[in-house]
């Protein structure tokens, strides 16, 4: 679990790109930050490995207030995803896999070895392990950048707009893969995006963002869908309602959540009706 308490950050010129933030990630789920552009998505998520250290407030990762922990091991022990796979162009598929474990001291044969499954694990076909980054496509990129964030085993995944580079095809294969693979591996995984569809689809807690990192709405997605907090958000999540690829539709007693297709994604559950479930917000 990743706890923000009273969260801000100022940076040394003056800009307050967090405000206050305060959140409970649940371990094991998907949180998505979705904002517009500058709304503080990536100093939140930066502040969670210690690439950004916050100005007040406290992080901590399942009981442990992070600014006690060393900044480099920390980092090297959670896995992080960029838009531009972040891949070190000299370096092969595989060695850009097999870093992060290298720098911790795995034997290289090990490292290599563990390297190789990873590909299959998301989806790369092993003969691609001794290309260069630039013989890739840029989905093949994005899939050896996920498998570099995985290869130190984390139990938190940092994922930075990690698809918001790729073509829209590739981008919902991309989706796909990953909802398989969290539902293999139950990571404690954190995703930023600006697109909103992204979001409800990946998201187990949807986080609306205003500027300075303020919280809009947090819930999962049929419940934002169902009750927006308020105008700001019902703009947000209904700016293209008509192509909406999920929306509610009252059936009967039940609100259901279909995608496109009018295929079933979902039964939304009144909040009264789930007194056994956890609350994403209730402190654990
Ligand atoms: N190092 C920095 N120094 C000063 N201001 C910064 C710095 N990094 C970010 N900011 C500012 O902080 C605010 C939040 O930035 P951040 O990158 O977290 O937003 P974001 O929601 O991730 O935006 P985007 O979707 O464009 O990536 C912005 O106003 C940005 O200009």
């Amino acid at each position: 679990m990743i706890e923000f308490r009273s969260v801000s950050k100022q940076f040394p010129d003056g800009t307050l790109a967090v405000d206050d933030f305060s959140l409970t990630l649940p371990s094991r789920q998907t949180t998505v930050l979705v904002g517009s552009s500058g709304s503080g998505k990536t100093t939140l998520l930066r502040m969670i490995n210690r690439m950004v250290d916050p100005s007040s407030g406290t992080i901590e990762i399942d009981g442990a207030d992070i600014a006690q922990l060393e900044p480099v091991p920390l980092r090297r022990g959670i896995g992080y995803v960029m838009q531009d796979s972040g891949l070190l162009p000299h370096r092969t598929v595989i060695d850009n896999v097999a870093t992060v474990p290298l720098l911790r001291g795995v034997p290289r044969k090990k490292a290599r070895a563990e390297a190789l499954t990873l590909l299959d694990t998301v989806g790369l076909d092993q003969t691609l392990a001794d290309r260069y980054p630039s013989q890739l496509s840029g989905g093949q990129q994005q899939r050896v950048g996920v498998a570099r964030g995985l290869a130190v085993n984390p139990n938190i995944l940092l994922m930075d707009e990690p698809f918001g580079a790729v073509d829209p095809i590739v981008r919902a294969e991309l989706q796909q893969e990953l909802i398989r693979l969290q539902s293999e591996l139950g990571k404690t995984v954190v995703f930023v995006t600006h697109d909103i569809e992204e979001a409800f689809l990946l998201g187990d807690q949807v986080v609306i963002l205003r500027d300075g990192g303020r919280i809009a709405q947090v819930g999962a997605p049929a419940e934002i869908l169902a009750n927006p907090a308020d105008d700001f958000v019902a703009s947000f999540v209904g700016a293209d309602r008509g192509k909406r690829a999920l929306h509610l539709e009252r059936r009967g007693d039940s609100d259901l959540l279909l995608d496109s297709e009018g295929r079933l994604a979902g039964v939304l559950v009144e909040p009264r009706q789930t007194a056994h479930s956890p609350d994403p917000q209730a402190p654990r």
